[in-house]
C-alpha cells in the first residue's frame, strides 16, 4: 500500500518535471493523427485479409485484391516511420529542455543547496537519470498510445466479426494485465536504485582520474581498483534486479497470448465446424491476435519503463528544489564602503564567524591576518553573497547585500581563489571567463606580462587558444595563482579579494607581485589574506581573526609601531 502511495507520489513529481517542457498543442494533435492513421491502416490488413481469403474462388484471386493489400501494408509502413521518428523528435525535445534546464538550476543553486553534494554526482542525475524519462518519452509512450488505440479498436472489430471468441480473449487480456502490472511497478524501485549505484561508481571513477596523481604517488591504485569492484558489484546487484523484472514481462506476455490462441482455436474449431462461424472471420481473429502481441508487448514495456522513469524523477526533483540565487535588487554602481556587522557563520553546528563587525577602509589594501582555520576565507567570501542567511549582515554603500542584484556585485567585486581554479577550456576562454566583450590578443598579453606572466607565455608559443588540461600541466602553482589574479583584473572590478596570492611564489615572484598589488591599489580596494606579516606596511588596514573572533586592528598596528 505504501509502494503504491509512493509511486503516485512519485507519478506527480515526474509530471511537474516535465510538464514546463511539453511541446505546443499543436504537436500533440499531429502527433495523435499520425497514431491514428499509422494504427488504422494496420487494422485494416487483418479485415482486408479476411476478405481476400473468402472471396478466393475456384479460379483463384483477383489481381486488384493483392495490388490493394500490397498498397495498404506499404502505407502502414511509410505512416509507422513517420510516427515513429515524429514521436521520437518530441521525447528528444523534452529532454534537451529538461536537462537545459537543470543544469541551469545547477549553475545558479544557491551554494549551501550545492555545497553538500558531489559534482559528478550531480552530473549523473542531469544526464543519466534523464536518459529514463528519454526511453519513456521518446521510444516508448508511441507504443503505448498505438497500443491503447490498437487494442479498442480490435476488440471493437472483434466484437463485431464474433463476440464470443472476443470474450476469449478479452478474459486472456485482463489476466495478462492482472500479472504484469505488480512486476512493472517493482521496476520504480529497482529504476533509482540502479541510477543512485550507477552515479556513485561515477563519483568515484571521476575523482580517481582527475586525481591520478595523488593516487599514483601514494600506490593507492590497487587499493581503489579493488574498491571499484564493490561499485560494480552493486551496480551489477541492482541491474539483474531490472533485469530479472523485465525477463518476466516477456514470457508472461507469451503465455496470455499462447493460451489465448490455443483458446480462440479450440472454439473456432468447434463453432466452425457447427457452421457458425466462416474460415474467413477465423482467419481475421487470428491476424489480430498476431497484431496484438506488439501493442501488448509494447504497452508492458512503458509501463516498466515509466516505473523507472518515476524513479529518475525524485532524484531529479531534488535538484529543482535547489534554492536558486535571487536575481532582483538594485544594480551596484560603484563601491564606496564593505563592512560587516554582527556577522554569524554557522556549519553543521560549528561557530566560524562569532558576530564580526568590521569596517574595511575605503581606499588602499586591508589586510586579513589569522591563524590557519581561523575564518579569513569565509570572511572575504561573505561579499560575493554565496551565503544567503548572511546577506544582512554584510554591508556594501551602507546597504545590505541583500537590497542589490548579486550579478550586479560580483562585476564590481572580483575574487581570486586560494587555490585559483581552471577550466578545461583554452587559456582566452579561462581568462575572459564571464565576459561578455571582446577582447584583443595584445591586450591579454599585455595584462598577462604585467602580472609576471611573460616567461611563460613564451614557453606556450603565445598561443591563446592552447586548452588547458584538466590537471593544469601547463602552469606552475604561482604561474596559476598570478594567472587567476590576471583573470580578475581583467573583470575591472571595483574591489579585488585575494586570498594567500603570494603562497606559492619566491621572494622575487612575491616581491613583484606585491608591489604590482601596491599600484593597483591606487585605483581600486584590494583585500588581501596573507600569513606573511613581512607584506603589510603601517599605512595598510590590517585586520586578524582568531577561531571567527575579530581581533582587533589596533592591537597589531601596536605591535607594528
Ligand atoms: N561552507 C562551509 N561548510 C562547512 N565548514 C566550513 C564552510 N566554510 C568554512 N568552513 C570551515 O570553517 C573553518 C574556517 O575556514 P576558512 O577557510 O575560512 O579558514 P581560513 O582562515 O581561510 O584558513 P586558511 O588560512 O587555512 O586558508 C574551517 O574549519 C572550514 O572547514
Amino acid at each position: 500500500m505504501e509502494d503504491v502511495k509512493k509511486s503516485k507520489d512519485d507519478s506527480k513529481l515526474l509530471w511537474k518535471l516535465l510538464s514546463p517542457h511539453r511541446p505546443s498543442n499543436k504537436s500533440f494533435v499531429y502527433l495523435a493523427l499520425l497514431v491514428l492513421v499509422a494504427t488504422s491502416l494496420e487494422l485494416v490488413i487483418p479485415l482486408y485479409s479476411s476478405y481476400l481469403v473468402d472471396s478466393i474462388s475456384q479460379d483463384g484471386i483477383e489481381v486488384s485484391i493483392i495490388v490493394g493489400l500490397v498498397s495498404i501494408a506499404l502505407l502502414a509502413a511509410i505512416f509507422e516511420t513517420t510516427l515513429g521518428w515524429y514521436g521520437g523528435k518530441l521525447g528528444h525535445g523534452i529532454t534537451l529542455r529538461l536537462r537545459y534546464s537543470l543544469i541551469g538550476r545547477l549553475l545558479n543553486g544557491q551554494s549551501v543547496g550545492l555545497d553538500s553534494e558531489h559534482s559528478a554526482e550531480l552530473s549523473a542525475r542531469v544526464v543519466n537519470d534523464t536518459k529514463e524519462v528519454k526511453t519513456v518519452l521518446a521510444e516508448d509512450l508511441i507504443g503505448l498510445l498505438s497500443g491503447v488505440i490498437s487494442l479498442l479498436a480490435v476488440l471493437i472489430i472483434m466484437l463485431v466479426l464474433d463476440w464470443r471468441l472476443t470474450l476469449v480473449l478479452v478474459s486472456s487480456v485482463v489476466i495478462g494485465f492482472v500479472l504484469i502490472t505488480p512486476i512493472a511497478l517493482m521496476m520504480n524501485q529497482v529504476g533509482k536504485a540502479t541510477l543512485g549505484a550507477e552515479a556513485s561508481l561515477l563519483k568515484h571513477v571521476t575523482e580517481w582520474l582527475r586525481y591520478g596523481h595523488l593516487i599514483k604517488s601514494h600506490n593507492a591504485g590497487e587499493h581503489l581498483h579493488k574498491q571499484s569492484k564493490d561499485l560494480l558489484q552493486t551496480c551489477l546487484h541492482h541491474e539483474m534486479k531490472g533485469t530479472k523484472v523485465i525477463s518476466l514481462i516477456g514470457p508472461i506476455s507469451n503465455l496470455v497470448l499462447m493460451v489465448s490462441m490455443i483458446a480462440i482455436l479450440s472454439f473456432s474449431a468447434y463453432w466452425l465446424k457447427h457452421g457458425s462461424i466462416t474460415l474467413g472471420t477465423i482467419t481475421a481473429f487470428l491476424l489480430y491476435l498476431f497484431g496484438l502481441a506488439f501493442p501488448l508487448m509494447s504497452m508492458a514495456m512503458f509501463f516498466s519503463s515509466l516505473n523507472k522513469a518515476i524513479g529518475s524523477a525524485s532524484r531529479l526533483s531534488e535538484i529543482s528544489r535547489i534554492p536558486q540565487e535571487s536575481t532582483t535588487g538594485y544594480l551596484l554602481e560603484g563601491i564606496a564602503q564593505l563592512s560587516v556587522k554582527n556577522l554569524n557563520f554557522i556549519r553543521d553546528g560549528k561557530h566560524i564567524l562569532n558576530d564580526v563587525s568590521y569596517q574595511f577602509s575605503a581606499k588602499g589594501l586591508s589586510v586579513v591576518l589569522g591563524e590557519s582555520g581561523s575564518g579569513k576565507s569565509t570572511l572575504l567570501n561573505q561579499f560575493l553573497g554565496f551565503y544567503p542567511e548572511t546577506h544582512t549582515h554584510v554591508l556594501i554603500n551602507g546597504k545590505t547585500l541583500n537590497h542589490y542584484d548579486l550579478k550586479s556585485v560580483r562585476r564590481g567585486i572580483a575574487w581570486v581563489d586560494q587555490e585559483p581554479k581552471l577550466l578545461h577550456a583554452s587559456i582566452r576562454q579561462n581568462l575572459t571567463l564571464g565576459l561578455d566583450e571582446k577582447i584583443s590578443d595584445d591586450k591579454l598579453f599585455e595584462l598577462l606580462k604585467s602580472v609576471g606572466l611573460e616567461s611563460w607565455l613564451a614557453s606556450i608559443d603565445y598561443d591563446l587558444e592552447r586548452i588547458v588540461s584538466e590537471q593544469n600541466n601547463q602552469f606552475s602553482g604561482g604561474e596559476k595563482q598570478r594567472f587567476a589574479i590576471a583573470r580578475a583584473i581583467l573583470r575591472r572590478s571595483k574591489v579585488l579579494l585575494l586570498d594567500e596570492p603570494t603562497s606559492a611564489l619566491d621572494s622575487k615572484n612575491k616581491d613583484e607581485l606585491m608591489s604590482l598589488l601596491r599600484s593597483l591599489s591606487t585605483s581600486i580596494k584590494i583585500i588581501m589574506i596573507t600569513h606573511h606579516r613581512e607584506l603589510i606596511q603601517p599605512s595598510d588596514d590590517v585586520l586578524e581573526l582568531a577561531d571567527g573572533n575579530l581581533v582587533k586592528r589596533d592591537t597589531f598596528k601596536r605591535q607594528l609601531e
